[in-house]
């Protein structure tokens, strides 16, 4: 009989090493005893200036250098490979683990295992940390983040001239980067021939050695720094978001390669992940972080689904038919919730409550006058087309090219394998792409060269009229600039040039800053103070106060006391989460006519996530001041867990993306696609695993179906074999997400109840407990026997209503004299991705 789970000692949280198993004959290869961290070298002030705080305090950690019983049947079992998970905080828990931040005291944190005879015979290179643990972070870099030469400005991707600096992925792979490599270097340092070839099959990049990694897509980017990492052989590798920006596909792929790595333990893992991440099954431990750099759960997986389960009942509040031990788990987050290390959005996060959503899913625009219209572009670099291989049908006939026109007020998602051409098409549009002034392409009914009797368009109406946020702005975002001068860009020529400014502009700008403070200020969790007053008699000195104020003798609140945060932080201080939401809120300020989404909600915490798609789609204003169109993501009033609402019709200044307005979103996660796309694009792209290539598609959702449901989601990911089988899909809204949180919410109380009636909480083995409760994944709820082995979503189950019907795939045919196209609702059933597809027999 297994001892009792370390939940139910209470010390979950900080589990002392010695309770956390390790063979001992081989010491670990990560040791921290009580261990506390910090930015640099804490000092008496730093209390009393809230500078340098601690970060995770008391910290125990232990990784086990090899599995216990590494030559007995147990290996797999005994085998320990972590998921940090946390809205925040994960990137530094792993600089902890790669020997960053001062460690108080500095004997807490060790490497026994690099100090080892085992170590010494393999590569003496390695007793040094940096050698022996490997850090990747995925924060949408792009490929600058590999180290090749990106050029000066965005463009510079796209360009086909390429300096002698810009090595090729052999290359990069090969340590082939000097320009006057050391005797003996000249080949490259990697010397493990075998590895290196093992390495290139393993991440698919045997297609990618000769290009230039300045033109590697962000998945192809993501694939070669992992090879690069790997051939380095390191001990320990820590992957910070690594399914970030892939598609699905890909992360299938890369994530049963790195079953396959955690299996070898060769080089062991540690993965942080997003909390609405799905934890691949073959996580055994995990780590889930609270606000302020705190370690709130800390356990095998099972242990902490276990503390999940209780955390449920905390927006609920009640504790009926808790489990004793449970409560104690209970108690103990309701005082984190007190503290502020704990809050309704990490919960909201990590899928545990989710307020309720708006219920209309709004009908596809039929859009008003065209704002792009492509005829037939297609994008080469030699004899490699990367946009536009294909034909579609155009008024009868067979047309090569991408045919595609968005219109005022259509909402439009782009899908595609990482490298099918997704941010070269959005860099047509954008002109960042220096073949656009070649194309067939009119943005807003003109040309980019001037035609006879019109003017041709500037780049600098273009970015006027658009609102742009992708990784690769965000890579070259200057960091220097405060969040107000980030934001004020967008009314700017270039990200550094002045912006044009003026009072309406100005309030626009507060009004988001505030709308997004809670998610922007460092300080916004610890500021309890009231705002600066100005008493109602210094009314004079101030015209703008008002009568009102002055006859009630009510102080005056300066409209800006609350975004002055704005003006000291600086870009380059936030976390990539907070970046993207300044990118994102940079990419609407301004109401250009097209928002161009490039996986600008990537990275966030799913509440913050939601926020931003609730900002999108109608604005600051509370629930109550209720102004269509509605969002699809926004919270009812009483539940609100976040913050920024604005209940002042006077000052309200963003009430969502309007009629005039296009949206254009690049996503690879369902979660990230408002529910108010209604039209999707899908390039083609070929999985190279022998499985069925995807083709080129366009089409528009039924009215119901919205792209956050699972079985919509695979449809528009299925190859063209699975579009001509029949459709049995699912209302979208058949389960609320609400409800759907309920279910997994009872059935896990049910659980925890059922097992307080029967008393076998205490001594129940660890094996006989999860063969009659199936676990929950603790971000996903789903059943532990369920889990792929990738972290892939599977269609939600539960469901209500079953309609037959398959995914249209309507017309859309570019109209050459730019009148209005009506969206032809298709009728005929095919096989071909065109016409409305067949019912069901
Ligand atoms: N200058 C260039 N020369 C040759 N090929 C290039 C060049 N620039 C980009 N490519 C290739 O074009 C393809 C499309 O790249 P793109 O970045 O548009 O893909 P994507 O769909 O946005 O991918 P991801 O989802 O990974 O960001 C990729 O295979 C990329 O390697």
């Amino acid at each position: 009989m297994l001892r009792r789970p370390l939940l139910w000692t209470g010390i979950l949280r900080t589990p002392s090493p010695r309770f956390l198993r390790y063979a001992s004959s081989v010491p670990p290869l990560i040791r921290i005893d009580k261990g506390t961290f910090y930015q640099r070298y804490p000092t008496p002030d730093d209390a009393a200036t809230g500078q340098n705080p601690p970060l995770f305090p008391n910290l125990n950690f232990v990784l086990p250098a090899k599995p216990e019983g590494a030559s007995t049947e147990n290996k797999d079992e005994s085998q320990q490979n972590w998921a940090v998970i946390g809205s925040s905080g994960r990137t530094s828990f792993l600089d902890v683990f790669r020997g960053q931040y001062i460690c108080e005291p500095p004997t807490a944190r060790s490497y026994p295992f690099l100090l080892t005879d085992e170590i010494a015979e393999k590569d003496p290179r390695l007793r040094f940390v940096g050698n022996a643990v490997q850090y990747i972070g995925f924060s949408g870099e792009g490929s600058g983040a590999i180290g090749g030469t990106r050029g000066a400005y965005l463009s510079a991707r796209y360009e086909s001239h390429r300096e002698e600096t810009d090595w090729t992925v052999g290359q990069y792979l090969k340590g082939q980067t000097e320009l006057n490599p050391l005797e003996g270097f000249e080949d490259g340092k990697v010397k493990d021939k075998e590895l290196l070839n093992q390495v290139i099959s393993d991440l698919r990049l045997k297609e990618l050695l000769d290009m230039p990694v300045a033109n590697l897509s962000n998945g192809q980017t993501r694939r070669a720094r992992i090879a690069k990492a790997l051939l380095s052989k390191p001990e320990l590798l820590l992957l910070d978001d690594p399914f970030m920006g892939l598609d699905p596909a890909t992360v299938r792929g890369i994530s049963g390669f790195l079953h396959k790595l955690a299996a070898k333990s060769s080089p062991r893992l540690i993965l942080a992940l997003r909390p609405q991440d799905t934890v691949p099954n073959w996580i055994t431990h995990v780590v889930i972080l609270g606000n302020n750099n705190r370690v709130l759960l800390q356990g095998s997986r099972a242990e902490v689904d276990q503390a999940l389960g209780v955390w449920a009942h905390l927006p609920t509040k009640s504790q009926t038919g808790l489990h004793p031990e449970d409560k104690k788990i209970y108690a103990r987050a309701a005082d984190d919730m007190e503290k502020g290390f704990l809050d309704k959005q990490l919960l909201w996060d990590l899928n545990l409550f989710k307020p309720k959503a708006g219920k209309t899913v709004p009908v596809a625009a039929q859009g008003g006058e065209p704002l792009i219209e492509m005829d037939g572009v297609r994008v080469q670099y030699g004899d490699k087309v990367v946009l536009g291989n294909w034909e579609q049908d155009i008024d009868g006939k067979k047309q090569g090219g991408l045919h595609w026109t968005v219109r005022r007020g259509q909402r439009w998602v782009v899908l595609g394998a990482n490298g099918s051409g997704k941010t070269t098409l959005l860099s047509m549009i954008t002109s960042d792409h220096p073949q656009a002034y070649a194309m067939p392409l009119k943005l807003f009914g003109r040309s980019r060269l001037p035609e006879p009797g019109k003017p041709g368009i500037s780049l600098f109406e273009l970015q006027s009229r658009m609102g742009h946020s992708s990784p690769e702005i965000h890579a070259f975002f200057p960091r220097q600039l405060t969040l107000r001068q980030s934001v004020e860009s967008a009314f700017a020529d270039t990200f550094l040039s002045k912006p044009k400014l003026n009072h309406d502009r100005d309030l626009d700008v507060s009004a988001a800053l505030r709308f997004f403070k809670a998610e922007l200020d460092p300080d916004a969790a610890c500021i309890k103070e009231n705002p600066p007053s100005i008493e109602s008699k210094s009314g004079e000195a101030f015209p703008d106060i008002g009568l009102s104020h002055r006859m009630q003798k009510q102080p005056y609140f300066p409209t800006d006391y609350d975004v002055d945060y704005a003006d000291t932080v600086t870009f380059g201080q936030l976390s990539t989460a907070q970046q993207r939401v300044v990118l994102f809120i940079r990419a609407l300020i301004h109401k250009p006519d097209i928002i161009i989404l490039d996986e600008a909600l990537s990275s966030m915490p799913a509440s913050t996530r939601d926020k931003c798609i609730t900002f999108l789609e109608t604005g600051e204003v509370i629930p109550q001041h209720f102004i269509p169109p509605p969002s699809t993501r926004r919270p009812k009033n009483e539940q609100l867990p976040i913050k920024g609402f604005n209940s002042d019709p006077a000052t309200i200044r963003h009430t969502g993306i309007s009629d005039n307005q296009a949206l254009i979103m690049i996503s690879h996660v369902k979660e990230e696609i408002p529910d108010t796309i209604r039209h999707y694009m899908r390039l083609p792209s070929d999985p190279g695993d022998g499985a069925e290539p995807l083709d080129f598609r366009l089409g528009v959702l039924e009215n119901d179906w919205v792209m956050s449901d699972s079985p919509i989601w695979e449809r528009v990911w299925s190859p063209p074999s699975e579009f001509a089988k029949p459709f049995k899909a699912v209302k979208a809204r058949a389960v609320e997400p609400e409800e759907k949180g309920r279910k997994q919410r009872r059935s896990k109380a049910e659980m925890i109840a059922e097992r307080a009636k029967t008393g076998e909480a205490t001594e129940e083995p660890e094996e006989q407990a999860e063969s009659e409760e199936p676990e929950v994944n603790p971000t996903r709820g789903r059943k532990k026997t369920e889990q792929p082995d990738e972290p892939e979503q599977k269609p939600a189950r539960g469901r209500k209503k079953i309609v037959e019907e398959q995914l249209e795939e309507p017309e859309q045919k570019p109209s050459r004299r730019g009148r209005p196209r009506k969206t032809k609702e298709p009728t005929e059933p095919t096989t071909k991705g065109r016409g409305r597809p067949k019912k069901a027999n």
